[in-house]
This record gives C-alpha cells, structure tokens and sequence, in this order.
C-alpha cells in the first residue's frame, strides 16, 4: 500500500468529503495528520481516480523534485519554501513520508519517475515550472542494482525531458564527479575533458548530461546541471554512495566508536557541505539567467580531502577517535573520480563560490551532530 498523493485532503476528499472541507491543511494539528496519513495509507493506492483540492496556495516558483526523500532533496525543499514559501514545493519519491514528518513534505506525490503518466499527472495538477531531477541510485547502491540504476537513468530521465519539453519548464538534473573515469585528468579535472566513467551511475550521469545538452539544442529545454562532489550533511544521511564514509566518520566520533574505513587511508576526493550545495544549487536554478550560461553542465568544487585527512581533523575535537582501514569495492569507484575538481567555468559565468572550508566543515557537522546523538562524546578546542 502507497500513498497516492498529499495533499491527503484529496484522498479523503471521496470518503468523508464534509469533514474534510471544513479543514485547512494549515490548521491541522498533529492527530488530525496522523488520521489522515493513516486513512491515505489505507485507501489510495498510485493511479486510483481521486478527487483533487490544492491545499497550498499557488506562487511564481512551482518546483517539483523527484527523490525529495533523499540526502539533498530533504534540504533543498527547506530552503525553497524558506525562501519562496512553501506553496513553492511540490515533493514526490517512491520512499514516503512517516506521519510524523508528513506536513514537512507536503504536497507529497508518491511517483516512480519511470512512470510517465503519473508525473504528467502531477505537473499538470500542481503548475509545475521546473523540475530538479534528484531521483538516484547513488554510485555504489547502483552497482548493486544495476538493471533498477539503468532504467531510472534511462526511462526515469527521459520521461523527466519529455514533460519538460512539453509543458516548457526548466529542468535541473545533478550530475556527479562520477560523471568521469579513470581515463580523465584527475589531479585537477577541468569542465570540459575526457568521459568514460566505468561505473553504471557515472555512465547514467554523462547520459544525463548529454541527453540534457541535446533537448537544450533541439527543443530548448532548458536544461542545467551541476557536478556535485560528494556532499557532507547532518541533518540527512547519505544514501549509498562511495562518499558516504566522511558522513559516517563523524557518527562513530561522537559515538565514541572505532570507525573501519572501505577506503584506503590516502583517497582524496572532492567533497563539499551541504549549505553551500544547497545554496549554489539555489543560485544556479533560480537566480541565474540563461544568458549567462556558456554551459548546460558545471563542475562546483570547495575542497579534497583523504580519509586520513578527515581523520586527524575529526581528532582535534575528538583526540580519542580511531579509524582503521579495510578498503573494499568502493576503493575501485573512488579511484575512477577526480581527486580534484576545477570549477573555474562556475566561478567565472554564474558567479559561484564556496563558503565552508574543511575545518569550517567540521566544526559545524560536530557541533549540530552533537546537539542530536544522545550522549554524544565531549568536543575539545571547538571554540
Ligand atoms: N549526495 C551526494 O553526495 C551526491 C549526490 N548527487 C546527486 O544528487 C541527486 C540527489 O542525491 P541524494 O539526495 O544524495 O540521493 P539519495 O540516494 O539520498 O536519494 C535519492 C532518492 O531517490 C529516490 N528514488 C529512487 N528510485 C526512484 C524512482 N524510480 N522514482 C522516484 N524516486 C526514486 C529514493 O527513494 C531516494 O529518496 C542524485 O541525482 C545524485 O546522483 C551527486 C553527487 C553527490
Ligand atoms: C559523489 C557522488 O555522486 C555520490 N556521493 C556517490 O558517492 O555516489
């Protein structure tokens, strides 16, 4: 059983309709949710012929964004409605909310990307204007899914370009530092180079791009992507990437617990925190002009760092942390990607720039992580 959509109001709308429109979405209270939560969850099911009543009011910005379950979409529709209001947000995943968090994500579309018709069906009801595209397998769950990794690529992907080449609407897809491969420069990899990833989530990263360029230049759609490195976040957990480690590194520090990493010691990777992902996200979305674009794709960089690098900035803070290293097959996908990313185009065209160092990092992601895990371990030299 799934929801069919949120606002829930349209779920209830064919079952106790006079209750329901006596109500406001914005005037329930927390019992009235879960009721509603628990009779969406009992009576709708992705296709069923419900009623409809937006509940939020319309704005200028209507941004639907697929996966907004996951690491980034979660904050991203934070800071959208934050600064658009939340009218602004239309949230959709094939993960659902709980009901306890289910107003954070409202109006919330169950919606496997793979199905066109349903998310035809949903910009069409909500007035969709742009699409962020954050549906994924992340690199090393797609390896473990490769058949369920190729079709969100590829059908997924399409399906997203058709739409907004038909309904007109602007479209952000991530891309990754998964989008090159070990034949790229990797020490400083340019925008433009060599792309022959060898993983099945970079290969479905340079489609993404390409696929992106061609509906740009055929049916001017327009188009934009940013190559994320891997993003550090307290607020949300990484979901199967090779990057997750340096999330996890500071879970067993504040856990007091020996961490073993599966990659070796010295593997630098690009990685960057999430505020300034967010926030660059944000610029390059809505704030930027097309004109100002001399590309569909833009690599944004803030700093590299190896797991050992991480590992004695955490222990500033915490001196008894303790890592050990058993590298496994992510160390062969890691080893694929840039070390370091050159991000001067992003700099240069829409004015991009990073905010937090490593060390900036770090302070924050201990500091917050420790307001959240119980008995956390004693920070030291943090002020
Ligand atoms: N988090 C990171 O470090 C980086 C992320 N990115 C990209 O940013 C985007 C968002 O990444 P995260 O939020 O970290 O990913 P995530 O793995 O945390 O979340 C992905 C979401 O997609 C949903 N999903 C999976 N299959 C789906 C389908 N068929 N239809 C609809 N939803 C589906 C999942 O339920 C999940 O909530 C992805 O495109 C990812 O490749 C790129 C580089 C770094
Ligand atoms: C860098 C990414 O794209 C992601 N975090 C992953 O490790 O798969």
């Amino acid at each position: 059983m799934r929801i069919s959509s949120y606002p829930v109001v349209s779920a209830l709308l064919s079952h106790n309709p006079k209750t329901v429109l006596r109500h406001s979405l914005h005037t329930f209270n927390i019992s009235n949710q879960q009721r509603l939560y628990a009779q969406a969850l009992r009576n709708t099911t992705p296709g069923t012929n419900i009623k409809y009543q937006q509940s939020y009011p319309s704005t200028k910005q209507r941004v639907l964004i697929t996966g907004c379950m996951g690491q980034i979409g979660v904050e991203l529709i934070e800071a959208l409605a934050a600064r658009y209001g939340k009218g602004s947000v239309v949230c959709s995943d094939v993960s659902t909310p709980t009901k306890d968090n289910l107003d954070q994500f409202a109006p919330f579309y169950f919606c496997d990307v793979n199905d066109r018709e349903r998310l035809q069906m949903i910009v069409d009801r909500e007035n969709v204007t742009c699409i962020v595209h954050n549906a994924a397998f992340l690199s090393a769950s797609a390896e473990q899914n490769v058949a369920a990794a190729v079709r969100l690529n590829t059908i997924g992907l399409f399906n997203v370009l058709e739409i907004a080449k038909r309904n007109h609407l602007r479209v952000f897809v991530p891309s990754s530092i998964a989008a090159f491969g070990p034949t790229t420069p990797l020490e400083s990899t340019p925008n433009t180079t060599i792309q022959r990833p060898t993983t099945v989530y970079g290969i479905g990263k340079v489609y993404a791009e390409l696929m992106g360029e061609y509906y740009a230049l055929k049916h001017g759609v327009d188009y934009r992507s940013l190559r994320y490195p891997g993003i550090l976040s307290y607020k949300t957990k990484p979901g199967g990437g090779t990057t997750d480690y340096a999330v996890h590194m500071f879970y067993y520090a504040l856990q007091g617990e020996h961490y073993e990493c599966y990659l070796q010691p010295d593997q630098k990777l690009p990685m960057m925190y999430m505020p300034d992902c967010i926030r660059g996200t944000m610029q390059f979305i809505l704030d930027t002009k097309q004109e100002q674009l001399k590309e569909r794709t833009y690599n944004i960089a803030a700093y590299s760092f190896s797991p050992i690098q991480l590992e004695q900035m955490i222990k500033k803070f915490i001196p008894s942390f303790s890592v050990s290293y058993r590298p496994d097959f992510r160390q062969g996908i890691a080893e694929s990607w840039p070390r370091i990313l050159e991000d001067d185009s992003a700099r240069g065209d829409w004015g991009w720039g990073e905010e937090f160092n490593l060390e900036k990092t770090c302070r924050d992601m201990l500091v917050n992580l420790s307001k959240i895990i119980p008995n956390s371990v004693k920070l030291q030299n943090i002020d």
